[in-house]
């Protein structure tokens, strides 16, 4: 999977270099690439926002940085039939809230994009444009507001780049997670047995493996219900 990352803070994605995703990277299982959207903006000044047409605070993104990104980077992509087209995804309060049934669903994908806003926004009109080129979705990540589309990204190409194939070393370990099962995930213990006065639940200890499972599938359903309802009425 190719993904292309814009940004005016391009070195946010350092942290892509570490851990799992470093990994993958080095691997050639991911090829991700970090674009300065500046790159693209020709002024003395390199200037990427204006104000806002109507009036009202902030500032805008300038379309003509963006255009002219999203078309540098389609077409690099370009000979690779399977890449064309790719997704454009735009963090955005005002988008659809990712869930971990849009990370399995992106991480299905030859080719990403990630379009990382600032200021107030990117001018609409990038968006219209983008889908000449590409399929768009604007993503939220929950009902909060942050002050720009990286922290937004980071998150979602770590939920999405764990998902594919070769990633992590062991795919069982992506089926016992929470929300894969649309339940929260059971509770979890390590050595030593006993710690502060506090014990392992002793049916952990019992080498009964089929009333293990039926006992982590209980906490499970009962820490949804407690902490997670709305998962339980869909
Ligand atoms: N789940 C999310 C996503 C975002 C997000 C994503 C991209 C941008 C680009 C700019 N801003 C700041 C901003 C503040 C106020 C109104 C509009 N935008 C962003 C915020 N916030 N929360």
């Amino acid at each position: 999977m190719r993904i292309d990352v814009v940004s005016i803070f391009p070195a946010f994605f350092d942290a892509l270099e570490v851990s799992l995703l470093g990994k993958a990277r080095g691997a050639g299982i991911l090829d991700v690439r970090v674009h300065d959207l500046r790159s693209w903006a020709h002024d003395r000044h390199r200037t990427v926002d204006d104000t806002p047409y109507g009036g009202g605070a902030g500032m805008v993104m300038k379309p003509e940085p963006w255009g002219e990104a999203l078309d540098s980077i389609v077409a690099d992509a370009g000979d690779d039939p399977a890449a064309q087209h790719p997704v454009i995804i735009f963090p955005s309060p005002a988008g659809e809230v990712f869930t971990q049934a849009t990370a399995r669903e992106l991480a299905e994908e030859r080719h990403l994009v990630f379009g990382c806003g600032r200021y107030e926004g990117i001018d609409e009109r990038v968006f219209s444009y983008a889908a000449t080129i590409g399929r768009v979705r604007l993503v939220s990540l929950g009902d909060y507001v942050l002050n720009g589309g990286e922290v937004a990204s980071m998150a979602m190409i770590e939920a999405i780049g764990r998902l594919v194939p070769g990633v992590v070393g062991n795919p069982a370990s992506l089926v016992e997670e929470s929300h894969e099962d649309g339940l929260l995930e059971y509770p979890s213990y390590t050595k030593p047995a006993s710690w502060r006065e506090r014990e392992v639940p002793p049916i952990l200890l019992s080498g009964n493996h089929g009333a293990i499972a039926t006992w982590r599938r209980e906490q499970q359903i009962e820490r949804t219900r407690d902490r997670r309802p709305d998962l339980l009425a869909e």
